[in-house]
């Protein structure tokens, strides 16, 4: 897919102490989600996923997190409705985590940590005809976030835990097919925030509608630790890294608005 396999973020590693903010930015990302400061706007539509598990393709360790990669050269998996004027493609999702159960995602809810948070990843393919162009557009890209908590085991998360040991390090890829994303959504609710924000990770362009679900998942103690055996390094390199704690530090609202698609 081309939504990242172009994209060799910048060594600079683990850039997660910095660079703290895009010079300029006022419309960095995460952030803490004040939940009385959101406003309930009833314009928002319910969110549409339309999830095709034959466009899974690989998953990648790119140094940073490991990327579960979809076919996104036609419209057969997209996210559409909630804030979103077009169709969404999915390119990928990935998480990011953090050392300990006691922290690791990168937004917070009035400044609730969750041990971990998925990132589903799609881009404008109605406006635009290269992510690679999405990802510098305002409206070019929309996140889902979903927090994860440690709990009962993810059954769906299973296949993909099993994956991860042959891209234990950084650059590797193993095949990956048939996994349907719609496994790691909410099931008892798609109430959600939304805001106007960044990528997370270079090169932090301030083209991300997010969505935020309220619900979290829950998965297993055991399973985060698989996530937490990856590494940040490559097989070459002498001192191996784990790949723990890559979030980014959380930035200024600059007066921006969350909506809530519920009172
Ligand atoms: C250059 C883009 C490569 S694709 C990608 C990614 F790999 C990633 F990690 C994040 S994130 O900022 O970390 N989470 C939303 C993104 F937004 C992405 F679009
Ligand atoms: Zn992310």
């Amino acid at each position: 897919s081309a939504c990242s396999s172009k994209y060799v973020l910048s060594h600079v590693h683990p850039m997660w102490q910095g660079p703290l903010a895009v010079p300029g930015g006022d419309k960095q990302s995460p952030i803490d989600i004040v939940v009385r400061k959101s406003v309930f706007d009833p314009q928002l539509k319910p969110l549409t996923f339309q999830y095709d598990p034959r466009t899974c393709q690989q998953i990648w360790n790119n140094g940073y997190s490991f990327l579960v990669e979809y076919d996104d050269t036609s419209d057969k998996s997209t996210l559409s409705g909630g804030p979103l004027q077009d169709p969404y493609r999915l390119c990928q999702f990935h998480f990011h985590w953090g050392e300990s159960n006691a922290w690791g995602s990168e937004h917070t809810v009035d400044r609730r940590l969750f041990p971990a948070e998925l990132h589903l990843v799609h881009w404008n393919a109605e406006r635009y005809s290269l992510f690679e162009e999405a990802v510098m557009e305002e409206n070019g890209l929309a996140v889902i976030g979903v927090f994860l908590k440690v709990g009962k085991r993810h059954e769906g998360l299973q296949k993909l835990v099993d994956a991860l040991p042959a891209v234990r390090h950084k650059e590797s890829v193993v095949e990956f097919t048939k996994f349907d994303p719609a496994c790691l959504l909410p099931t008892n609710t798609q109430d959600y925030w939304t805001y106007a924000g960044s990528l997370t990770t270079p090169p932090l362009t301030e083209s991300v509608s997010w969505i935020i679900m309220k619900q979290h998942i829950e998965v297993s103690h055991d399973q985060l630790a698989v996530f937490r055996s990856l590494l940040f390094t490559s097989a070459e390199e002498e001192v191996q890294k784990s790949m723990v704690n890559n979030f980014r530090v959380q930035q200024a609202m600059k007066g921006r608005t969350v909506r809530s698609s519920f009172t």
